[in-house]
């Protein structure tokens, strides 16, 4: 067995693991990373990447039907699912480099393509190499969720590991859940020419506000997904091709292919965390609000942390536990600064609180500013007027912003960084936006925030009229 030595560990070559390891070789660590599957993990090769590079082939085709009312006649496209596969691969191709074992080693990081197991509380195993490191990274991401539903085992299903190598395109897909991978999935699909049947539990994208969330399914279905909520998926059968669903309340559903989309199961199987005295529970490894774990020479972030899982949160992660490793300097983890967007098409996006969670926790001091999209310009020339911003105000301040609309997943980071940067509501309508841009909605939800202040105040009006009779 060979034996290591090194400043800092890194258990997963995804989107976190990646981060502490460019980040720490960089101002001066010795760093090893271990990957027993493909490096850049999840975010490049199952999901983000893939995810959203289908979706734009399915925005094509959209942009091909939908032309008509700019004077450009709509065609109803010929579609080789095929070859949007071939799109999806050659965009995993086009970035994987920069997540590469090469691009590392060459910015110093000893990369070892072996899975890590903890022998001690800070030795791990990889293959033939025994490491034994000052401080240790885990980030091990997570798995397609698998729910124990009769029958699932016994039908062929696709997961987000599987479906970018799909070369048929499914005649009606079926999907069990209704979270951001099943519905963007549903309007990729739909796009591109398949039936799409979405059978969900509860209520599709609940964790965003069902006001904005409800805009977005409805034009899913508008654009032709069957959506089924209060469907809980308690028993599948069937065959290869005829595929059948049935949920807990008797309704059943009939599809070729079948995806299951239904949250994700951390990975901390065969890691020997209770060897080096790390607890865990089934949402992932418990960690405190510095990212330690039960060990404190050992982190976790990203996706095997239990919290939000996206890549901008395994990446803050990064930042987070270098500031704590490198310079020992302490450093927290917060999340009401965090934004997601779902990129479905009209986008749907959010950072902090929602307007339901705003109101419980700030009660009548909490005032929402609205605007709508059909008042911006460049939405308007652009036919893109479905859309609505609400930001939740507490005395001055915004604590929660709710995007629905073109390009929301951009237009959130004004409120991420106003969040994050306690801003107030007037330096954002103090900002001026180049028109005509859909970035003028921040402004002008901003601005709501300040109409009723000012155009409806008798003393502003008082004052008004003072200054105007003594003015020279
Ligand atoms: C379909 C889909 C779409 C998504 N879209 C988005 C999006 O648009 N935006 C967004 O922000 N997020 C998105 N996400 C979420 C995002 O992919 C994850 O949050 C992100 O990849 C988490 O990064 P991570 O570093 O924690 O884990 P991962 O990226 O999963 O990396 C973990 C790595 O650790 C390796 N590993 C595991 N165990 C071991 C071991 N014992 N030894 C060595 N290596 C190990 C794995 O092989 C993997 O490479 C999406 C997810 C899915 C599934
Ligand atoms: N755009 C993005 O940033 C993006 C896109 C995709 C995924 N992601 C990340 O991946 C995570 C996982 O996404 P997801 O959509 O798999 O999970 P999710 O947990 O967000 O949604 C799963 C849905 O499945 C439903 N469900 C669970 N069991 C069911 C059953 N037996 N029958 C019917 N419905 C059932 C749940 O009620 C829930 O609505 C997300 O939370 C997010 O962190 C992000």
């Amino acid at each position: 067995m060979k034996k290591l030595k090194t400043d800092l560990l890194v258990i997963g070559a995804g989107s976190g693991g990646l981060s502490v390891a460019a980040g720490a070789v960089q101002m001066g660590a010795d760093v090893v990373l271990l990957e027993k599957h493909k490096m850049g993990g999840d975010c490049l090769n199952y999901g983000c990447v893939p995810s959203k590079a289908l979706i734009a082939a399915g925005k094509q085709a959209y942009t091909l039907r939908h032309g008509a009312d700019f004077g450009v006649a709509d065609v109803e496209p010929e579609i080789d699912y095929a070859v949007a596969k071939d799109h999806v691969h050659q965009v995993i191709e086009t970035i994987a480099p920069v997540d590469s074992q090469e691009r590392f080693e060459g910015l110093g990081v000893n990369v070892i393509r072996e899975s890590g197991i903890f022998t001690g509380p800070d030795t791990v195993q990889a293959g033939e190499t025994e490491v034994t490191a000052r401080r240790i990274v885990i980030a091990t991401g997570s798995a397609p969720f698998i729910p124990p539903i009769p029958g699932l085992d016994e039908v062929p299903y696709l997961t987000n590991e599987t479906l970018w190598d799909l070369r048929e395109r499914p005649d009606h897909l079926l999907i069990i859940g209704g979270g951001p991978i099943g519905i963007e999935m549903a309007q990729a699909h739909l796009r591109l020419g398949s039936r799409v049947t979405v059978i969900e539990g509860e209520t599709a994208m609940g964790k965003d506000d069902p006001e904005l969330a409800k805009i977005v399914l409805d034009r899913l279905q508008d654009e032709g997904m069957v959506l089924e909520e209060g469907a809980l998926a308690e028993k599948v059968t069937g065959k290869d091709g005829e595929i059948k669903v049935h949920a807990k309340d008797g309704r059943s559903f009939t599809g070729s292919h079948l995806l299951v989309a239904v949250g994700r199961a951390a990975n901390v199987d065969g890691l020997g965390l209770k060897e080096a005295g790390i607890k865990y529970d089934r949402k992932g490894i418990k960690v405190d609000a510095g990212l330690r774990t039960t060990n404190r020479r050992v982190y976790a972030i990203g996706d095997v942390a239990g919290q939000l899982q996206f890549t901008h949160v395994a990446g803050y992660h990064a930042g987070v536990v270098i500031r704590s490793i490198l310079f020992g300097l302490p450093a927290k983890a917060k999340q009401n600064h965090i934004p997601w967007a779902t990129y479905t098409d009209p986008e749907l996006a959010q950072v902090g609180l929602t307007e339901a969670q705003a109101k419980k926790e700030h009660g009548i001091n909490m005032e929402v500013a609205r605007f709508e999209f059909q008042e911006n310009d460049r939405a308007i020339a652009e036919r893109k007027t479905t859309g609505l911003i609400k930001v939740m105000v507490v005395k001055g301040r915004p604590v929660g912003a709710s995007i629905v609309g073109a390009g929301a997943g951009d237009l959130i980071g004004v409120w991420a960084l106003a969040i994050a940067s306690n801003l107030k509501m007037s330096q954002i309508s103090g900002m001026v936006a180049p028109y005509p841009t859909l970035g003028e909605v921040n402004k002008r939800a901003a601005g709501a925030y300040f109409s009723p202040r000012l155009f409806e105040s008798d003393m502003v009006k008082r004052v008004v009229g003072f200054v105007q009779k003594y003015l020279p």
